[in-house]
């Protein structure tokens, strides 16, 4: 048995002969936020979309609280979906699209439930405004509001942020974590690993159909941080110059000879200068420094760009 909310095995999608997502496998838990980081082109909405139940595997299979997608009847009624543009009629007000959806779907007298979602999303005082006069970010916000009808419990959303201004951006990225802290585990696509990275608990790199990576915020965190890696005959007889004489406080000693040091105030000269005086040799020091986005375009073969 396993813990995860959405598990995927070898999901392929082979559009005749371009295979868009090719064996795909990945475990998404409850109470993530799942980043889904790829180039254009990638294969990032195809398996969105799969997992969605919008696009039906060539092969492969996606288990959705241990069962099979299509076993499980309330697979599609626990998952709301924001892929693509949302169905929204700009000539109607975001109360009015709620309440067009809402008859859609059989609920009956939904005023209470659509003022709540307009609440949350941040739109209950824009009621009287009609779609089309709209910001991005709030057109997105009104797609995420669809998308949380019925109340779902996993909630997919392919490239909300694409499109709008810093102001849109911050927003979603802000309505998102309120959701999550909510309980919500979601699944989220970007081609921008920094903004991803303000949000996803979890990352999976896609690249050309294939998942080459998925790792941690904290690792992912971990091998961009910017340090001076250290290497001496014996990294315990630095500890004490580096604590005392350079008030460092912030490091690791990743093996008998190498330090990495975190200080961000501390320069390369003042560790050669005080550990010279103490007759201590450095075999190599240098400072370490790798941009989110510099970590993505190197797992996918652009590092040199
Ligand atoms: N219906 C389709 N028929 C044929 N090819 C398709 C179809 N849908 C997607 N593709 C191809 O599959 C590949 C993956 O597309 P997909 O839209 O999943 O990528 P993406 O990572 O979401 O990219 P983008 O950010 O540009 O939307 C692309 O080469 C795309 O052209």
């Amino acid at each position: 048995m396993s813990d995860a909310i959405i598990e995927v095995k070898e999901l392929t999608k082979q559009f005749k002969v371009k295979t868009a997502v090719n064996k795909v496998s990945l475990k998404i838990n409850k109470g993530e936020i799942f980043g889904l980081i790829g180039q254009n082109g990638a294969g990032k909405s195809t398996l969105l979309k799969m997992i969605g139940g919008l696009v039906f595997p060539t092969s492969g299979e996606i288990h959705f609280f241990n069962e099979r997608s299509h076993q499980n009847q309330l697979y599609y009624e626990r998952m709301g979906l924001l892929i693509e543009n949302p169905g929204i009629y700009p000539g109607y007000t975001a109360y009015q699209n709620l309440e067009l959806m809402m008859i859609a779907y059989g609920i009956k007298n939904p005023n209470q439930e659509i003022h709540a979602l307009l609440q949350l999303v941040g739109l209950k005082n824009d009621k009287k405004v009609k779609v089309k006069d709209f910001s991005m970010g709030m057109k997105q916000r009104l797609g995420i509001a669809i998308a949380l009808l019925g109340s779902p419990d996993v909630l997919i959303l392919d490239e909300p942020i694409n499109g709008l201004d810093p102001y849109g951006i911050k927003e979603v990225r802000e309505l998102i974590l309120e959701l999550n802290k909510k309980g919500l585990t979601i699944i989220i696509s970007s081609h921008i690993l920094e903004e991803l990275s303000k949000i996803a608990t979890n990352y999976a790199i896609i690249h050309e159909g294939e998942i080459i990576e998925t790792i941690s915020k904290e690792e992912l965190l971990h091998k961009c941080e910017e340090r001076i890696e250290l290497e001496v005959d014996e990294a315990k007889d630095v500890i004490p110059i580096l604590e005392e004489a350079l008030n460092i406080q912030h490091y690791k000693v990743v093996d008998p000879k190498s330090v990495y040091i975190y200080d961000p105030h501390v320069e390369n000269h003042q560790i050669i200068k005080h550990l010279s005086s103490q007759d201590i040799s450095i075999h190599a020091i240098s400072k370490h420094k790798q941009g989110l986005e510099q970590y993505f375009l190197e797992r996918t073969g652009r590092g040199g760009e």
